[in-house]
């Protein structure tokens, strides 16, 4: 019955005006034709019958061909896409990774191979390595050269741990990331540091991003604007409502600067040193989104009611923002994901369409529709799963606070580099959250047979359908968010999670009471 149903469904929704037609001939009307009065009584009818039952199986199978060819387009597609993203991964980390670079004609000049700045800093790292005595690439030695045969027997093997990019050929890029030391693995590196921030030079431009409609917000931005004018002699750019705002207040705002078009927020990373938001976290996911490239750092004043990312009293702001123009500062790289809607009827979405950044999660619900959600996953070229349930968000460890903690993801510190996979409500009990690693690729998919449409939302702005057939591509972003550390990036994500959240709070157990002995 169910793939009879189908064959039916896949009829009905062709585009194809003759194949919707002839599904008026379906085997549940041919049966109802042969159990009708006139069965028996006319030879002929029953012969035609028997016909229209044929034509009804060949266009079931007609129907069922079409759908498992669209099904292998749709595959197919999928393979080419992952391919394109992984290349446009590799393309712009080559870019962020030359865009960094201040002394970019020098490393061309001293790199005689004209390697792109990830080699050299490759090269960079096992140089450091070496000379920390860490990473040694020789061949394990045998050490005393009398040894004897039992020495010798018991020697560890030597080998090598290599890490190879994506979409190179293999030979040429096999990079040592782990090295040897008499045959035990250390690790000379990890990526997860504390990162401090030391000015080379005095910052000049300051953004201030405001909430809106806060009255408190609007007078400590005005007092903020007047002391960082006065007393650091900073230039000062804000939103064009903020700017209007502050001149209905006073002519005095004149000096503020702001934009006119996308154009100019576009070339804002270029004049902007750092970024002040007033608000709650929103303003902070706000101010992230104004940049689809390289961020400022960002230091959150909290002006909200939970304020995960925060973590400066906007009482103490001028002691704060001396000790941040000053510096050093501690800093966390909260990572982003770039997400990319490729249509079914897109040709080349890549090409055509800009990607999303979130730095909280990219969301992808069943709207307004009260079906289950249907989303096939896959993780580069492997299958993860088919989510049956209210949905799925993809979050950054970042959010993983957010929606993807109220969905029962883990909470994960915001400098671990990973991409939290969290089902909503799925129809399913042994459905638990799982978190890949940084540099996968994650394809969800609208499937050709959904009963409905899905819909997608950024930071829980921003909803997009997705039709059948559309999926959504997401990979960590090249360009992460550097915000500033109230004292540093564990103390501030412990602090938000005890106070943000009460987590784990417990009245502690009297010390009377039964024990043991
Ligand atoms: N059921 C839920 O928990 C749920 C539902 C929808 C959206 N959200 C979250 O709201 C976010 C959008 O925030 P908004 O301020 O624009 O909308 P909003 O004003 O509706 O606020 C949502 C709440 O989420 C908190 N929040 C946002 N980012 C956070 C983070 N990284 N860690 C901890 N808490 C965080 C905010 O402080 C706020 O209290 C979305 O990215 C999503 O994560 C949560
Ligand atoms: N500069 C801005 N322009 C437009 N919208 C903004 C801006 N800043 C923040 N928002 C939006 O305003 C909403 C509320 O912001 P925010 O979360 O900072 O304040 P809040 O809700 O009072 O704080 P909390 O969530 O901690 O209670 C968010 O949805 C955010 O996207």
């Amino acid at each position: 019955m169910a793939r009879k149903g189908n064959a039916n469904m896949a009829c009905s929704q062709s585009e194809n005006g003759c194949i919707a037609s002839f599904s008026l001939f379906s085997e549940k009307a041919v049966q109802e034709l042969l159990h009708s009065p006139l069965q028996g009584s006319d030879d002929h009818l029953i012969e035609f019958s028997e016909t229209l039952r044929t034509v009804a199986k060949t266009l079931r199978r007609v129907a069922e061909g079409k759908a498992s060819a669209q099904a292998e387009a749709a595959e197919w597609k999928r393979k080419f896409e992952l391919e394109r993203a992984r290349n446009l991964k590799l393309e712009n980390r080559g870019k962020s990774c030359l865009e960094f670079h201040p002394d970019l004609d020098d490393m061309r000049t001293n790199n005689p191979t004209n390697q792109p700045a990830l080699c050299n800093e490759t090269n960079e790292k096992s140089e450091r390595c070496s000379r920390n005595g860490i990473c040694s690439h020789e061949v394990l030695r045998d050490g005393n050269p009398d040894s004897d045969s039992h020495s010798k027997m018991i020697r560890k093997a030597s080998f090598k741990l290599s890490w190879c990019c994506k979409g190179e050929q293999s030979d040429q890029q096999k990079h040592d990331i782990v090295s040897f030391e008499r045959g035990n693995i250390t690790t000379a590196e990890r990526s997860s540091k504390q990162i401090s921030l030391k000015w080379e030079s005095s910052p000049q431009t300051v953004l201030i991003l405001t909430k809106p409609n806060s009255v408190p917000v609007q007078i400590l931005c005005a007092e903020m604007i007047r002391w960082l004018r006065q007393q650091q002699k900073l230039h000062i750019y804000v939103e064009p409502r903020v700017r209007v705002e502050l001149m209905m207040e006073s002519s005095y705002f004149n000096f503020v600067e702001t934009w006119k078009d996308g154009k100019e927020i576009s070339a804002l990373h270029t004049k902007v040193d750092l970024v002040l938001t007033l608000g709650g976290d929103g303003t902070v996911l706000w101010a992230a989104s104004m940049f689809k490239g390289p961020v400022p750092p960002i230091v959150p004043f909290s002006l909200g009611s939970l304020g995960f990312m925060t973590p400066f009293y906007s009482e103490h702001y001028k002691e704060c923002l001396e000790s941040i123009l000053k510096g050093p500062i501690s800093i966390t790289l909260r990572h982003r994901l770039q997400c990319h809607v490729v249509r079914d009827a897109a040709k080349n979405e890549y090409e055509t369409e800009e990607p999303t950044l979130v730095l909280n999660e990219v969301t992808i619900d069943r709207g307004i529709s009260s079906y289950l959600t249907n989303l096939e996953c896959y993780c580069d070229n492997s299958f993860v799963t088919c989510v049956q349930g209210d949905g799925l968000i993809l979050s950054t460890t970042s959010g993983s606070t957010a929606y993807s903690l109220a969905a029962g993801g883990s909470m994960v510190h915001p400098q671990v580099p990973g991409i939290l996979f969290t089902p909503i409500c799925p129809h399913s009990l042994s459905f638990r959250p799982l978190i890949m690693p940084e540099h996968v690729t994650l394809r969800v998919q609208v499937p050709f047979n959904s009963r409905s449409p899905a819909w997608v939302s950024f930071d829980g702005k921003d909803r997009k359908q997705l039709a059948p057939g559309d999926a959504l591509v997401c990979s960590m972003a090249p360009w992460p968010v550097p915000t500033a550390c109230l004292v540093d990036s564990t103390n501030d994500f412990l602090r938000s999670i005890h106070e943000g959240l009460h987590w784990n709070l417990r009245k502690t157990q009297s010390f009377d009471g039964p024990r043991e002995s």
